[in-house]
């Protein structure tokens, strides 16, 4: 329900720790989401972006502070977690059905309702006639919109993505920035999205970091 918190993050800070010295990435950051929203990180290279997004993922252990989905603490990856990438990652030698069914088989949910679920998102965001094709029959736009469907099938809860349109020419990125926005909102999705791009920033509430 709109209005309910799913995260919340608590005075989280990491420090880096090299042979050179230590790097402190992430300072005392608090801040929450509420379902259904869609929220933005914004903020120039080597300012922690990614840092947090591998914090809230669980992948990642902060230095101190705490994060929660749904009021529990997460300290290793989980499954109420979806993660896009900057790159869309699909496997070239898999159909692009075959490449967003693949988290439901890792899952063991490959079933006949689940499979209905992912081609109807096919057929809404325009890819009903690319469903046999291979990754590179289609644009970057169109596999980055495959590389969400993808991560919308195994029914995250949460949503992360890492700069999503950074691979993209400028005019596609907005185009496809307006489309995933779309898409997350329409499916009544909460994401944290991280992006160095002030454009990007136009769809969504913005945290400055
Ligand atoms: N594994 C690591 N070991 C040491 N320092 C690191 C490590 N990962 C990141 N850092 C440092 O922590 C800071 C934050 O890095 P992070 O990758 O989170 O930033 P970012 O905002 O995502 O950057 P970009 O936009 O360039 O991807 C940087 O100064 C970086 O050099």
């Amino acid at each position: 329900m709109k209005g309910t918190k799913l995260v919340e993050i608590k005075n989280i800070s990491k420090i880096y720790h090299t042979l050179d010295g230590e790097t402190r990435a992430l300072d005392n950051i608090s801040f929450d989401v509420n379902k259904g929203e869609i929220v933005t990180i914004v903020g120039p290279s080597g300012c922690g972006k990614s840092t947090i997004l591998s914090i809230i993922s669980g992948l990642m252990k902060p230095s101190s502070g705490e994060v929660f989905i749904n009021g529990k603490k997460i300290e290793k990856p989980n499954k109420t977690i979806g993660y896009m990438f900057q790159s869309d990652h699909l496997f070239q030698w898999r159909t692009i059905m075959d490449n967003v069914l693949i988290g439901l088989e890792i899952q063991n949910k490959k079933n006949e309702e689940n499979i209905k679920r992912v081609t109807r998102l096919l057929d809404t965001y325009g890819l009903e006639d690319f469903k046999h094709h291979f990754p590179n029959q289609l644009s970057g736009g169109m596999r980055q919109r495959v590389a969400l469907i993808r991560t919308l099938a195994i029914e995250p809860e949460l949503l992360l993505l890492d700069e999503p349109f950074s691979a993209l020419d400028y005019q596609s990125r907005l185009a496809v920035s307006n489309d995933i926005s779309g898409i997350l909102k329409r499916e009544q999705k909460t994401a944290i999205m991280v992006t160095h791009d002030i454009a990007e920033e136009r769809w969504f509430k913005v945290l400055l970091l």
